[in-house]
């Protein structure tokens, strides 16, 4: 017996999230990275929750701060499928595993998706707690969700038009490239002069594979990155994990309104 392929695996999570919170089809789905978990509490009532192991493909989160959940939440007329926790892919579990949950989402009938994630910012005025729309990416994972000959089209992989809805909601909202970097370990400030010459504002090591899965599953992305630190050598100071859990509480009133105000529409 040979072992589901990714996408089987996706629809049997699928089928045991409708088993599991009672609802038949969900039509957004959002991944909420570092620092954004105070938000979900201001996204809507909660219909179920689930934690991410009752589903088959799901492993244990391995993230401090992160809640291994999967919520299943009204938000005005929409029913979102909020995910508290990701796999990151420096957890050594595959490509699979890091878009498995984009893939269930799908799945389970989203035809939208918002990622956001926690990342070093690259531009002074982004300080600590700002939130920047991803406006493309690069991938410097040196890796694929995706394989054989399957030449998905990245064109606008980051919604203009879901973009343009978030800044009619926040017009002081500003755009970046985000590059995702293997991990765990941070960016030497090298690296992050290297970042900045091949056209990157943002540091992070989530995002790009979640994207590309989304868009190989048809799904229309809205990427949000939370600034938590200047990017590694800008602020002279060291990099650490408590800053970056600090500045997305800090910064979560403003980020569960964005959502509660563009997921909706
Ligand atoms: N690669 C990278 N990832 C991050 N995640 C967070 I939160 N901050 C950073 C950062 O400065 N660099």
């Amino acid at each position: 017996m040979t072992d589901p392929s990714p996408y089987d695996l996706a629809q049997q999570a699928a089928a045991r999230l409708v088993e599991l919170t009672g609802i038949a089809q969900h039509d957004i789905a959002l991944v909420l990275g570092s620092g954004w978990l105070p938000a979900a509490e201001m996204l809507g009532e909660t219909t179920a929750e689930i934690a991410t192991t009752d589903l088959p493909g799901f492993s244990a989160a391995a993230v401090a701060g992160h809640s291994g959940k999967i919520r299943s939440v009204r938000v005005g007329d929409r029913q979102a499928l909020v995910f508290l926790s990701r796999t990151h892919y420096y957890e050594g579990k595959g490509v699979a595993a890091v878009v498995h949950g984009v893939r269930t989402a799908a799945a389970a009938g989203c035809r939208a998706i918002v990622l956001t994630n926690g990342c070093g910012g690259l531009k002074e005025t982004w300080t600590p707690g700002t939130p920047v729309l991803i406006s493309d990416h690069i991938n410097l994972t040196g890796t694929s969700p995706i394989v054989g000959a399957n030449f998905v089209d990245l064109t606008d992989l980051y919604s203009s038009r879901l973009r343009a809805l978030c800044r009619e909601v926040d017009p002081s909202l500003d755009e970046g490239v985000y590059c995702q970097f293997p991990g765990p370990h941070y960016e030497t400030p090298a690296e992050i002069g290297m970042v900045r010459a091949i056209g990157g504002h943002l540091a992070g090591m989530s995002t790009t594979l979640e994207a590309i899965a989304a868009r190989e599953a048809g799904m229309e992305i809205l990427g949000i990155s939370l600034v938590t630190n200047l990017a590694a050598g800008m602020s002279g100071e060291p990099l650490n994990h408590d800053e970056v859990l600090e500045a997305g509480r800090a910064a979560a009133t403003r980020m569960g309104e964005l959502l509660t105000r563009v997921v909706p529409r």
